[in-house]
């Protein structure tokens, strides 16, 4: 008896899992056989006429698994067909090591000539009559076989490929193809240039090394060959249709995971291009290189609570337990108030957000009568400029950096702002309260400076009688790693802390985020805040989430706006782009916000089911939603900063804030009114300074970006009275 590894290949999974039920079951307990003993009897294990590496074993009486033979012991499942299919089509099947990609590749010819017709041949019955209608031309007659073998599309395609007329063809050829030829097709096919299509969808994945086309054991190992190897991952697979990205992650996520980077990593891209998903591959790939171990040594991180959340569970089905318990996740203004609170200063105070803090700033003013700056202004300046660079006296924020505040102020100006800074201060003293921002500032303060001591310690443990005294634990750096995702909503001072909390070298921040769904006013330089991401970025650009059409129109949503890199350089979204088709969203005007309440309860009631959810722009039209919802007698919860209340219930309705990093397969975006998208309150106090003006725009249009970019498979947008200028 010898046992056999057995690995599955991407894309056989998602055929498997359109199999019957009971041939899914017979398939987990074959692939388990297989792996004890090849030779059992009972598996029929043999070659197949005229190929030299594929062979053929019994899942059940009427279906054979094909396997590929790597070499030595090592196989690949690369199918699992009907038994008469398999040993009637010898000679469609086909599979190579793409010489682009160096990933294995296996062609089952005979399911794509199902949606690519070959040649019909000629007529069986040729008759006289008027002459036959002109054939539509084929869609990639212009590209030479050449060109398209650069590009990396797999030859044993190149016959069907020409015979494509129409796009209902390719997006079936697109669904069976290797990852690779279907993407290339549907962008030349999108209109891209052969430079650009080699530029953002080939050279991503382009192997490394060099590559024999008859090597498979080296394939194996390569990114590009995408394969699981486990029992439980099968089973996982078979069981669970969302199981997909937890064994598959595409060779360019792969390269992002699996890479050691000298110091901080930045990964962006745009919406659902899986940056989360590599996050938490990231935090497994990390802890599984420290080796065995008690302590909690990676730190997983994002913006709120809900979406930690959702990344414990995550992680969980991801890594399992044992992974699980070496990484604290937690929210970022969870992990500053954790670390504050045990603190004299912290002791006996009471949180409040930025809403409120906007509030307390309007009291002060309106005590004061002051109406030179408004509230939000006050509350920007105050947590970015003074908090966000940890500035503590008066000459500090005489010379504090306002780059990408808005308009520029006088030293008069800063003078008046500070008094007003400190009053605030004096009264939040008064009533026991802090913002989230002071929090996140003192936590900053206390572990850079817990940073400083440690660093001390280690450089020279003798000369310090102090630290001496003091035991060891104290001492050591909080984290190894720390990963963040929704990096784009941190502040400077979030930064700051998390800087402090992680020693500077090889691995020590992962940070995954698109500044593009900023929908808080916080822009940073990294760099100015001791986080050099420089010729560590890397940018994914495949979604797996959202359609083609919904991709398109929510692109076209953020306008000619320019788009920062977390640094001080640009990000744009050049190659984003979508596999998955689907149908156009829809925008609908209404006469009153009564008839377009009508309007989505009569959405909601056409599409039936699947999991819908209601965004709206302001906080009272959810309830509102809720209500009217429920008179038409739909069910529905509303979405708070703890996430839906009732998960199982069949619609979701919040604000659009509230559907950062979420995913849902119908969307309905509505009241994207002119005045409630961007907000009219919120422009008439930008109105005199043209920065600040810009920026809310921006957010503004950020903030429809993301709602947009919630939907994988549709998209409902509606007003009442005067669309939003951002509608085409
Ligand atoms: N390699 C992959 N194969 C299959 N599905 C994937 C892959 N990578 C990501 N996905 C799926 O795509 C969806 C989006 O992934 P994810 O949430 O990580 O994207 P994101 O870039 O973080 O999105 P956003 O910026 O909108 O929050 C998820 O449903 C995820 O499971």
């Amino acid at each position: 008896m010898s046992q056999a590894t057995l690995r599955l290949l991407d894309k056989a999974d998602k055929e498997i899992l359109k199999l019957p039920r009971a041939v899914k079951g017979a398939i987990y307990d074959f692939q388990h056989r297989f792996r004890q003993d090849p030779e059992n009897p009972g598996l029929r294990f043999k070659q197949l006429k005229g190929h030299p590496r594929l062979y053929s074993a019994r899942v059940n009486l009427d279906y054979r698994a094909l396997l590929l033979h790597a070499g030595g012991n090592d196989y690949i499942l690369v199918a699992v067909r009907p038994r008469q299919e398999v040993y009637d089509n010898l000679d469609k099947f086909a599979y190579q090591i793409n010489p682009v990609t160096g990933g294995i590749e296996f062609l089952d010819l005979l399911t794509i000539e199902k949606v690519v017709p070959p040649d019909p041949g000629p007529d069986p019955d040729p008759r006289p009559g008027p002459a036959p209608r002109p054939e539509p031309a084929p869609l990639f007659a212009g590209y030479a076989a050449g060109t398209l073998l650069e590009l990396g599309v797999a030859e044993p395609l190149l016959g069907l490929i020409m015979k494509i007329t129409t796009e209902d063809e390719l997006l079936g050829l697109a669904a069976y193809a290797p990852q690779l030829t279907g993407e290339v097709l549907l962008a030349l096919h999108d209109g891209k240039t052969v430079e650009e299509v080699l530029d953002q969808v080939t050279t991503p994945v382009k192997a490394e090394d060099e590559i024999d086309a008859d090597d498979y054991q080296s394939a194996l190992s390569r990114p590009a060959t995408a394969v699981t190897t486990k029992d439980a991952a099968l089973q996982e697979i078979l069981e669970d249709d969302f199981g997909r990205w937890r064994v598959f992650l595409h060779p360019t996520q792969r390269k992002i995971v699996e890479r050691s980077y000298r110091g901080p990593a930045r990964v962006s891209g745009g919406p659902g291009t899986g940056k989360t998903i590599v996050a938490l591959h990231r935090v497994r790939h990390l802890v599984e290189r420290l080796g065995p171990g008690e302590r909690t040594d990676v730190l997983l991180t994002t913006f709120n609570k809900n979406l930690a959340a959702d990344l414990r569970h995550r992680l969980l089905a991801l890594a399992g337990p044992d992974i699980l318990r070496r990484v604290d996740i937690v929210n970022i203004d969870r992990l500053a108030s954790d670390i504050v609170t045990p603190t004299e200063a912290g002791a006996g105070r009471r949180w409040i957000d930025d809403t409120k803090a906007v509030v307390q700033w309007q009291e002060l003013l309106d005590e004061l009568g002051q109406r030179r700056w408004d509230a939000e202004f006050l509350h920007d300046e105050w947590s970015q400029v003074i908090l966000g660079q940890g500035v503590t006296t008066r000459a500090g924020y005489f010379r504090a950096r306002r780059a990408g505040r808005g308009r520029p102020i006088t030293r008069e100006d800063r003078a008046a702002i500070w008094q007003l800074a400190e009053r605030y201060v004096m009264r939040l003293d008064d009533k026991g309260l802090w913002t989230i921002r002071q929090v996140a500032e003192r936590a900053a303060r206390i572990e850079a400076e817990r940073a400083r001591d440690t660093a001390a310690y280690l450089a020279d443990q003798v000369s310090s009688a102090k630290v001496q005294r003091e035991s060891g634990i104290w001492h050591r750096p909080r984290y190894r790693h720390i990963v963040v995702d929704e990096a784009q909503d941190l502040s400077a001072a979030h930064w700051r802390l998390l800087r402090a909390m992680v020693p500077e070298g090889p691995d020590d921040l992962f940070i995954a985020g698109d500044t593009h769904q900023r929908i808080y006013s916080h822009q940073v330089s990294l760099g100015s805040l001791g986080i050099n991401i420089r010729g560590r970025s890397s940018r994914l650009t495949l979604s797996y989430r959202t359609t083609h059409e919904i991709l398109r129109a929510a692109a076209g949503l953020l306008g000619t706006e320019e788009w920062d890199d977390l640094d001080d350089g640009r990000d744009d979204l050049t190659g984003y782009r979508s596999v998955l088709h689907g149908p156009e969203p829809v925008y609908t005007g209404y006469p009153t916000w009564a008839a377009e309440l009508d309007g989505i309860a009569a959405q909601v009631r056409a599409w039936g089911g699947g999991s819908i959810a209601v965004c709206v722009p302001a906080r009272r039209m959810v309830g509102e939603v809720e209500r009217w919802l429920g008179q038409a007698g739909i069910e529905s919860c509303a979405i708070d900063g703890d996430g839906p209340k009732k998960p199982d219930s069949p619609v979701h309705v919040g604000t659009m804030h509230r559907f950062k990093g979420l995913e849902y397969q119908r969307m309905i975006i509505a009241g994207v009114a002119d005045g409630l998208l961007p907000a009219g309150r919120v422009l008439d106090h930008a109105a005199e300074d043209p920065l600040r003006y810009r920026r809310e725009l921006r957010q503004a249009r950020s903030l429809l970006f993301v709602a947009a970019t919630r939907a994988r498979d549709s998209v409902a947008i509606s007003w009442h009275g005067r669309k939003s200028r951002f509608l085409p």
